[in-house]
């Protein structure tokens, strides 16, 4: 027979390790992983996986993955969800953790999360408070979640008043990013997922910045220059993660553009069809640089290079931009007013002092942000 660490030889793969210590895992990146992912879940030592997916992904690849589980002698349960983000909500979480425990997953058994963010999100949420804390992997199946969801073990869902109100952290103990899955994500979803990759290069990294002036083509049609932003972004996401779990500190760098970016997904309603979380982004991180040019933080040239970059790729940049409208000023400014980042009332954004040189402003006046929205808004 075979050995298992042979079966498993890939030569696109890369390792991204997230030392935590007794949590420590890997990522693992790489074209056709889903093949050997039920031996490296198996390694993990469980004898049951609960597989939680959405209607789009479940019919692609719950099949390759269901049968590389049972094929290592695991018992497998699945339960499958509307796609969206609407998806991320009180009555979902109880499906799933209803599901897991139908299925009598013991905590050292697994959650298996295969889909987009909002997936993996939801379920890593419902391995987080099932039993105070079953297992979890991450088998990210968009751009969006194998450069930034399936890392750090940030996992929740949405509240009326609020992105990602209710949650935990809860870190996963392997993600398995098979690149190849990304082949049948649609172009809105790639783009979407591209928005968190730039925002590596913004926060704190100007040469990964032009790298991607550079090379997004390549990112877009699945070359080699796809493999490459999705490791580079794990490690960058990685290094915040290990400094600051928590987000006491640094890691709020990683919520540039989040703050504009999760109030218009309030105010679209969590609707998919209007604006998805990485559209929010894109449209965040523009304004996160106009407003730091506003506040003459930032040379203007980089706000309008940001701009164009995400322009290039089809992007938007503009709260004129949200589909039906973006609210008004006072409607953004309540949605602001419920940022995880708020502290004493006042609010904290990410701003920056030019390309890779982002940094957290606690603080801000409401009336600064008002006036500078006033004149957005009509932008
Ligand atoms: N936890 C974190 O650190 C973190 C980080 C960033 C974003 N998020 C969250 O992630 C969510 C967004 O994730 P997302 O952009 O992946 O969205 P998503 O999960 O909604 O997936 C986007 C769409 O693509 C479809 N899809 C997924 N994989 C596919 C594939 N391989 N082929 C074809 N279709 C596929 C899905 O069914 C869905 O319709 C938001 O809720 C956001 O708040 C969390
Ligand atoms: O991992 C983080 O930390 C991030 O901020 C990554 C973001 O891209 C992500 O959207 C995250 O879910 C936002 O966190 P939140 O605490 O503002 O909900
Ligand atoms: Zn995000």
């Amino acid at each position: 027979m075979t050995p298992a660490s042979a079966r498993m030889d890939n030569p696109s793969l890369i390792t991204v390790p997230v030392p935590l210590g007794e949590r420590a895992y890997d990522i693992l990146v790489g074209r056709g992983l889903i093949d050997t992912a039920g031996a490296r879940i198996a390694a993990l030592g469980a004898r049951a996986a609960a597989i939680v997916t959405d209607e789009h992904v479940g019919p692609l690849y719950a099949a390759a993955l269901t049968a590389s589980l049972e094929a290592q002698g695991l018992r497998v349960s699945m339960i499958t969800l509307p796609p969206g983000e609407a998806t991320k909500s009180y009555a979902s979480l109880e499906r799933v953790c209803d599901a897991v425990l139908a299925a009598r997953i013991e905590r050292g058994d697994l959650v298996v999360a295969l889909g987009g963010g909002v997936i993996g999100d939801l379920a890593g949420f419902a391995a987080a408070v099932v039993r105070r804390g079953v297992r979890f992997v991450q088998v990210p199946t968009t751009l969006l979640s194998q450069v930034d969801s399936s890392v750090g073990g940030k996992t929740g869902i949405n509240s009326r008043y609020g992105k990602n109100l209710v949650g935990a952290f809860h870190q996963p103990s392997l993600v398995i990013a098979d690149t190849a899955l990304l082949d049948t994500l649609p172009i809105r979803e790639r783009r979407a997922g591209y928005a968190e990759v730039v925002k590596y290069g913004l926060i704190d990294d100007e040469r990964f910045f032009a790298w991607c002036e550079a090379n997004w083509q390549g990112v877009f049609a699945g070359g080699p220059e796809r493999d490459e932003a999705v490791a580079q972004s794990c490690r960058a996401k990685a290094a915040v993660v290990v400094r600051d779990e928590h987000e006491t500190g640094d890691r709020a760098l990683l919520n540039l553009g989040h703050t504009f970016g999760h109030a218009l997904e309030k105010l679209t309603a969590y609707d998919s069809r209007r604006l998805v979380h990485g559209e929010g982004v894109a449209i965040g991180l523009s304004q996160a640089f106009r407003f730091s040019a506003f506040l003459g933080l930032c040379p203007p040239a980089d706000a309008e290079r940001v701009e164009v970059h995400l322009n290039a790729v089809g992007l938007p940049t503009r709260l004129s931009q949200v589909p039906g409208g973006c609210g008004t000023v006072d409607a953004l400014l309540d949605a602001m007013a419920q940022d995880k980042k708020v502290k004493g009332g006042a609010l904290t954004f990410i701003l920056a002092r030019g390309i890779g040189r982002s940094f957290i402003a606690p603080g801000i006046e409401a009336d600064q942000v008002r006036t500078f929205l006033t004149g957005e808004i009509s932008a």
